[in-house]
């Protein structure tokens, strides 16, 4: 029986930490995920590439089960980049259309894991039907109290950081706040992240495909986040790579800077 099966079989808790240790597994309270290789995944099969974007939904559904009941808090995944716009048309069109196709099918499952579905990002730049999708997902789910299934929409770490800037200039041109009250705290919950308080900042981001970088996700809420990147693509991300990645999770020593 895999780990990750015998963590479901029976499951011993116990906190370490903020965490939850699931027989010896180390539960990250927020897990992030730079969902990479959709595209590579088609072309080895000589399929167009919205297959691997198809295909790679599906490992969304099963990954945001898994997750949930793994005992996960916050489920980040970076489904669209501001950057993506620049992807040909055609495949831009497709992509919009996914977030409509995950609610049509995967609602019921959202309601039955009591998991309520959150975004990052400028939805309202998306198209209309991808908007209504997105805001009638967040509606209907908004009651649920267990695992956020948030996505990354249109979202582009270093805008989110200069817009947190802003904000906050303008409240204190305003008189609203002094510049001597700008601190972490008030800077975090100016980012996108803030209705997520203390569990804005991911405990462990998972990359994909093999690149290893971060591509402008998360980047001030990553200071002190674990990673972990795999050659496997993200069609293939499965329960046994969730387990491996979990594990290597568990052995980590986090010091968030000290010694
Ligand atoms: C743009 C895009 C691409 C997208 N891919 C599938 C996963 C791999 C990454 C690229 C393609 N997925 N998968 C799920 C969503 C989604 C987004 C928002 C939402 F509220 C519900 C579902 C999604 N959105």
């Amino acid at each position: 029986m895999s780990l990750l099966a015998k963590v479901f079989s029976h499951k011993k808790k116990h906190l370490v930490g903020h965490h939850l240790v699931l027989n010896e597994l180390k539960i990250p309270k927020h897990l992030a995920i730079i969902m990479d290789g959709n595209g590579r995944w088609a072309k080895k099969r000589h399929m167009p590439r919205v297959a691997g974007h198809k295909q790679g939904m599906e490992t969304v559904k099963t990954v945001t089960k898994l997750a949930s009941s793994a005992g996960v808090s916050v489920l980040t995944l970076y489904a669209f980049s501001t950057e993506n716009w620049s992807r040909p048309k055609d495949e831009v069109s497709f992509l919009m259309k996914l977030p409509v196709t995950f609610f049509d099918t995967f609602v019921p499952e959202l309601i039955e894991q009591n998991v309520r579905v959150e975004t990052i990002g400028d939805i309202n730049a998306l198209p209309e039907a991808t908007k209504k999708a997105v805001y009638d997902a967040k509606e209907q789910t908004s009651q649920n109290t267990g695992m956020v299934l948030n996505f990354a929409l249109n979202y582009g770490g270093q805008k989110e950081i200069v817009d947190a800037a802003a904000v906050l200039a303008k409240k204190v041109q305003e008189g609203e706040m002094a510049v001597e009250d700008i601190n972490p705290a008030a800077f975090a919950a100016e980012l996108t992240t803030g209705f997520l308080g203390d569990l804005a900042d991911p405990d462990l981001i998972i990359r994909t495909s093999g690149e290893e970088r971060l591509s402008n996700f998360l980047p001030y809420q990553a200071a002190y986040s674990e990673f972990y990147f795999t050659p496997v693509l993200w069609p293939d991300f499965d329960q046994e790579q969730l387990e491996l990645a979990l594990e290597s999770f568990t052995k980590r020593d986090r010091r968030f800077g000290k010694v």
